[in-house]
């Protein structure tokens, strides 16, 4: 297969056509996504979607059947020493020494690792919180802990691209949250690009600024989160709360262009283009409907992702 070259230099990982075939099954099919510096993506998909053997092979941990990967510009198949050691991952849990405290487990990685400095130990320790517990032993750190000192070991040796697979497995929902403060300060202070698998949305939606959605090892879809402008010639779902729901459907069918999908006493929905909703409250306002709230329903990635894949769920 004739694999894709870098041309855009802020592009830190990119898949051009990444396959695995085990027994003559594509467990990863065809998969291509680029992923920029400052970026945390999220990797979506049911168990067994083909995540972590995605994961798996970006890290080199095993091979691909087809395609390439591209890290910095680097393949992994042609330069694959120049382009792994630009990228720190977690894919199976972290091992430490659990008789050992955390500091003394990052200076025996410091003593493997070559260019690690003691000033690098500390700017870590301080970007995933944990400069207060690094004199306690590993065994005495609960999940949350543990997986942040993963996470400062993978980021010593200052890796442009960091791999999390399903990284909040097992935390609770304030390590959740510590979590996604944490992963979005460090792709901000160290200008990283960072991957992290997830079959939960909830999860993904809340740490990640874009979402890769993958099923049955095959690109499903990409989505930015967080809030975006709706083009003026859009239409979209728009909820009312009224005083008088029947008066207010009595006067919006009387305006065009728009459509009215469901009313209740006080509620109603209807789908209208985004730049003629100033005319429908100016309108609705004069014949003196009492509005109380006007806001636009968004399709949830979920609801998106059941329509794709004919209902099969995320999570
Ligand atoms: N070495 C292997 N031999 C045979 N099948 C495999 C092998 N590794 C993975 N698979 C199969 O490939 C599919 C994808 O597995 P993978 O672990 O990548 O999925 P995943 O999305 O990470 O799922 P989960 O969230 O459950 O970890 C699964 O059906 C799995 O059983």
């Amino acid at each position: 297969m004739k694999t894709a070259k870098i041309s855009n230099p802020s592009i830190v990982l990119q898949l051009s056509g990444l396959t695995k075939k085990i027994g003559g099954k594509a467990i990863v099919d065809g998969l291509s996504f680029d992923i920029a510096k400052g970026e945390v993506v999220g990797l979506l998909g049911p168990n067994g979607a083909g995540k972590t053997t995605t994961m798996r092979m970006i890290v080199g941990l095993i091979g691909m059947t087809d395609g390439d990967v591209h890290i910095c510009g680097q393949s992994i198949r042609t330069n694959f020493e120049q382009a792994i050691r630009h990228v720190g991952g977690i894919i199976e849990n972290p091992e430490f020494y659990p008789y050992m405290t955390g500091y003394d487990n990052l200076k025996q990685y410091q003593r493997m690792t070559e260019g690690v400095t003691d000033a690098r130990i500390e700017e870590v320790t301080k970007l995933v919180g944990m400069q207060d517990a690094l004199d306690k032993r590993v065994k005495a750190y609960s999940l949350g802990m543990r997986q942040r000192l993963g996470i400062a070991q993978a980021l010593l040796h200052e890796p442009k691209l960091l791999i999390l697979d399903e990284p909040t497995n097992g935390l609770d929902p304030a390590g959740i949250k510590e979590m996604r403060e944490y992963l979005k300060r460090i792709a901000e202070a160290e200008g990283i690009a960072i991957l992290v698998s997830s079959h939960l949305l909830s999860e993904i939606e809340l740490m990640c600024s874009r979402v890769i959605v993958i099923q049955e090892g095959k690109y499903v879809t990409a989505r930015s989160l967080g809030e975006t402008e709706s083009p003026k010639q859009k239409i979209i779902s728009i909820s009312l709360q009224v005083g008088d729901a029947a008066h207010a459907q009595a006067v919006i069918e009387g305006m065009e262009g728009i459509e009215v999908v469901s009313v209740t006493a006080s509620r109603m929905t209807i789908q209208i283009q985004h730049e003629k909703i100033p005319g429908l409250v100016a309108g609705l306002a004069t014949q003196g409907v009492e509005i109380y709230r006007i806001e636009e329903v968004r399709e949830t990635l979920e609801d998106e992702f059941m329509k794709l894949t004919g209902g099969n769920r995320i999570a």
